[in-house]
């Protein structure tokens, strides 16, 4: 708790945005304008939680003692503070906020906290939380933490429903933003992980969802989205066709994501939107790519 992290500077431009886009599902109708904004760059727009792709920081792990093999993202928490630039380099200043122990043979919660600022200007663009889960690392002593249960979604049809098909190159494209963790990519390393192929980074997921939310939600305006939680239930796989479903309340949406195809539940948060009225909620068939 007590090491200290120097800043990491990263920078980004169109290329990272796109990038991360096309990974969030972005681009896959080639006649869908408003996604066009996305992945072309004489109108690019970028996803507001763009940075967790460049801004991963695994340096706790080093020294720490943890099998890097067994941890796994557990949850992730954007909120946005000032619109992204086009294009920038980001310092990020990284601290663990938490350690929570969850008992002998269960794993142990690692929460970190990140604050990433523009370096020209010092401008505050957002903050980060990432909760690590480290698989057979709990009995150590620790606080247990609060018994956290992911949110719970409504009993009702969801107001849309968001389609991305992920492809098995999924997380090959993913890793060229930054986060080169082997458990993505080597089936090896993904068998000693106890997984029978690698599986996608929760923060393509979570890439995912956020793309969801700025479509359905937000109408295409990123700007609208000021923060978002997810909680990672179970892993993905390169391959699966990821379904966001979500309700629409006034400033806030919950969703839920799964794969189609194996019908497990992947996901389940938060988010917060800027502005007070809702848009419109687009039915799942229109937002559906055909
Ligand atoms: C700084 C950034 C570092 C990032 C490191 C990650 C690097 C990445 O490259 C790696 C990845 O992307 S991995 C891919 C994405 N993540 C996943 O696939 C994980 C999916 N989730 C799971 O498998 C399980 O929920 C699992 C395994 C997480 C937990 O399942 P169980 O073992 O069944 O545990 P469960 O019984 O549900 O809970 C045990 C206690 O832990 C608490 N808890 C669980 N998930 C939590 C979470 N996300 N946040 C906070 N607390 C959490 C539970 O509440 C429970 O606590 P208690 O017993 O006190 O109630």
């Amino acid at each position: 708790m007590a090491r200290t992290f120097p800043p990491l500077e990263f920078s980004y431009g169109s290329r990272e945005a796109i990038i991360y886009a096309l990974c969030a599902g972005m681009g896959q109708d080639p006649l869908d304008r408003r996604e066009l904004d996305f992945v072309y760059e004489p109108r690019l727009k970028l996803l507001p939680t763009l940075l967790t792709a460049a801004a991963w920081d695994y340096r706790f792990i080093e020294g720490s003692g943890i099998d890097e093999v067994m941890i796994l993202h557990g949850a992730q928490r954007v909120t946005v503070h000032a619109p992204l630039p086009p294009a920038a380099t980001v310092v990020n200043r990284f601290r663990i906020a938490d350690i929570f122990d969850k008992g002998p043979g269960r794993g142990a919660v690692v929460v970190a906290e990140t604050e990433l600022r523009e370096k020209a200007s010092g401008r505050l663009l957002c903050t980060h939380l990432w909760t690590s889960y480290a698989r057979g690392e709990g009995g150590f002593g620790g606080p247990r933490g609060l018994s956290e249960p992911p949110v719970t979604v409504p009993h009702r049809e969801p107001d849309a429903v968001v389609a991305a098909a992920t492809t098995t190159s999924s997380s090959t494209l993913y890793r060229l933003l930054g986060d080169v963790n082997p458990l993505h990519v080597d089936p090896d390393v993904a068998i000693a992980a106890g997984f029978p192929r690698p599986i996608l980074h929760g923060l393509c997921t979570y890439a995912i969802v956020s793309r969801a939310i700025v479509a359905a939600a937000c109408g295409y305006a990123p700007e609208r989205l000021a923060m978002l939680d997810c909680r990672f239930l179970a892993p993905a796989f390169p391959g699966d066709s990821i379904d966001t479903e979500m309700w629409v309340d006034t400033g806030t949406a919950t969703f839920r994501a799964t794969a189609r195809e194996r019908g497990v539940e992947l996901a389940r948060g938060t988010a917060r939107l800027a502005d007070s009225a809702p848009p419109p909620a687009v039915s799942a068939a229109a937002m559906t790519p055909a």
